[in-house]
């Protein structure tokens, strides 16, 4: 079992249990190859796809797995360029590479349920159709994965599934209704994407066929990013609603057909269904992503409105969050028919490769100090901070900038443009420490993030899955530290049994702490604790600090601008 599906599956990578089997390799001192693979870029896409290449070469050349499975992989071999091949020829050779794979499909349930066990997989409903164990047995026959998508899958660097979507491609390519819990970074996209595409086959004019709903436009845009990635090569119509697209096709009702994906955040598309701007009667994928979230009150009415425009009996529906509370498995399950559930690793539990940790600040100023402290010591960046409001963002944001710290702020009051440069410049590494409110919590996938930082305690347990799963993604180390205080340490409990559940070590007095009542949480639900203003100096001080530095600044620009005449 290798190194990916291990933390996908929630378990813990333990270097000295595995030092005979496996061996990390250092990543090769080459330049990764960047392909450009999708139709359509945004104007920043370049820069993006090829941050993610290089990220998906440093996740392969790092964790190549060697030993008693798979095959050394030597980093300094030199690549040998080969001859393009037409698709045909490329898709039978695809084929015979499988038909050589195909040795370990399932022989009998007592093997199906053993391979379950190991890879943390728990399935609950009648009937569930079987896992796969590697992506060359979805060719086979029996699955008959369309060859362009494998071919994607590989283009991707995705060697190996995870045990989410072994588990949900099979379901969803049977056509059952599906809820999915797994944990953050642990491929649910792909999950949901890749036998929705292989059923679509290909573009058909015929209006949305498929429609996937995420809370926020941000994650919308991801999810967009990852169907062009997973569908290159097929000219698959995809909209992204928006105030423009909506309107075109509201002025162009023929556009409307044109199209085969939707995807969208639920206030928009409700806009977009009251208005007669789109028709959903033909979609037969409808896809929740961060289930728990969309069927909460605030956008449960929305939900409402979309189930029933979809008006397709033979639609499939499928539920997908790293967190799904009970009493929302109850509300979906009325509109589902016979779902199946899975669960991977524990339910609603954190991501296990991420270091948990909590922080006692003592007061709103203590964390300031520690904030400051953490700086001092050399933050490793990208660092993501998540406060309460949009207001405790901005106080933070003008506490930081001043300390000169390469810093930006994210919420929901900046523009569009603002928010997606923000993101771009985050991806980049440009800005090394982001200040969020729960804008960014879910969903939205940052590989690269070191450190995640609870400056405001989460109001939910699921906000603090969420939050500190920004880090530790697809199979990296990441760490996280939440700030408490004397007003926050009631509700402390919740957040020892989520670390305790994901392995992380908790001293032993906060084990006696008693659990918040069911009506404390609610109340805490509802509106945060209130919390003093962020703010240390008066803006006479800061604007003194910040005349300070422009002045050391200016001095030195001016002294290398001479040395340069100098030597010139
Ligand atoms: N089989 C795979 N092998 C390697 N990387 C993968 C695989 N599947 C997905 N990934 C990568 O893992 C990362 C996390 O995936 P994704 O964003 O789908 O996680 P998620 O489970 O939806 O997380 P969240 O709950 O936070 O939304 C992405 O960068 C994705 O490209």
């Amino acid at each position: 079992m290798d190194l990916f599906r291990l933390l996908g599956g929630g378990a813990k990578f333990d270097k000295k249990r595995f030092k005979d089997d496996f061996q990390l390799l250092d990543p090769s001192s080459t330049e990764p190859e960047v392909e450009e693979s999708f139709a359509e870029q945004p104007d920043n896409e370049e820069e993006r796809q090829k941050s993610l290449l290089n990220e998906i070469d440093f996740f392969k050349n790092t964790h190549t797995i060697v030993g008693n499975t798979k095959k050394v992989k030597d980093p300094k071999k030199p690549k040998v360029k080969k001859e393009k091949k037409s698709e045909a020829e490329e898709d039978d050779q695809q084929d015979e590479e499988d038909d050589e794979e195909q040795e370990d499909l399932f022989t009998s349930q007592e093997e199906v349920a053993q391979f379950r066990k190991q890879s943390r997989i728990r399935v609950y409903g009648d009937d569930v159709p079987n896992p796969f164990r590697k992506f060359a047995d979805l060719s086979t026959p029996y699955y008959n994965l369309r060859p362009y998508i494998r071919r994607n899958l590989k283009e991707s660097g995705f060697e190996d599934p995870t045990p989410i979507q072994m588990q949900s491609i099979p379901i969803i390519m049977k056509g059952r209704d599906l809820m999915s819990c797994a944990p953050t970074g642990s491929g649910k996209t792909l999950a949901y994407l890749l036998p929705i595409i292989h059923d679509l086959n290909g573009p058909e004019k015929s209006g949305y066929r498929a429609l996937i709903v995420a809370p926020t436009r941000e994650l919308a845009q991801q999810i967009f990013r990852e169907i062009k990635r997973i569908s290159a090569g097929k000219k698959f119509k995809i909209c992204m609603l928006t105030k423009a697209t909506a309107a075109t096709q509201a002025q162009d009702p023929k556009l409307r057909q044109k199209y085969d994906i939707l995807i969208s955040t639920p206030l928009r598309l409700v806009h977009a269904i009251q208005s007669d701007e789109i028709e959903l009667n033909r979609v037969q994928h409808l896809v929740l992503d961060e289930a728990d979230k969309l069927l909460e009150l605030g956008f449960l009415e929305q939900m409402d409105e979309i189930f029933a425009a979809c008006t397709n009996t033979n639609i499939q529906k499928s539920l997908f969050s790293a967190t799904i509370p009970s009493g929302v498995e109850t509300l979906a399950k009325t509109v589902m028919k016979d779902p199946i559930r899975i669960v991977i690793g524990a339910k609603n539990a954190a991501t296990e490769t991420i270091k948990q940790e909590l922080l006692f600040v003592g007061s709103e100023d203590g964390k300031l100090v520690a904030i400051r402290q953490m700086v001092q010591k050399g933050l490793k960046p990208p660092v993501l901070i998540f406060v309460q409001s949009i207001d405790r963002a901005k106080e933070l944001f003008h506490e930081l900038v001043y300390d000169g710290i390469n810093v930006d702020v994210i919420h929901s009051e900046r523009t569009k443009s603002q928010r997606d440069n923000i993101i771009d410049q985050f991806r980049a590494g440009r800005i090394w420490v982001l200040i969020s409110t729960e804008l960014m919590a879910r969903g939205l996938d940052f590989k690269g993030v070191n450190l995640v930082i609870n400056y405001d305690f989460p109001q939910t347990v699921q906000s603090y899955i969420h939050r500190i799963g920004r880090t530790g993604r697809a199979g990296r180390a990441g760490e996280a530290v939440t700030y408490f205080t004397k007003e926050d340490a009631p509700y402390l409990k919740s957040i020892v049994n989520v670390m305790r559940g994901s392995g992380c070590e908790v001293p032993e007095w906060m084990l006696t702490m008693r659990k918040p009542s069911q009506n404390m949480r609610k109340q805490l639900r509802k509106a945060p604790i209130e919390r003093k203003q962020i703010n240390t100096m008066s803006s006479y001080d800061k604007r003194k600090i910040a005349h300070k530095r422009d002045m050391i600044e200016t001095s030195k620009r001016r002294k290398t601008e001479k040395e340069t005449e100098k030597k010139a």
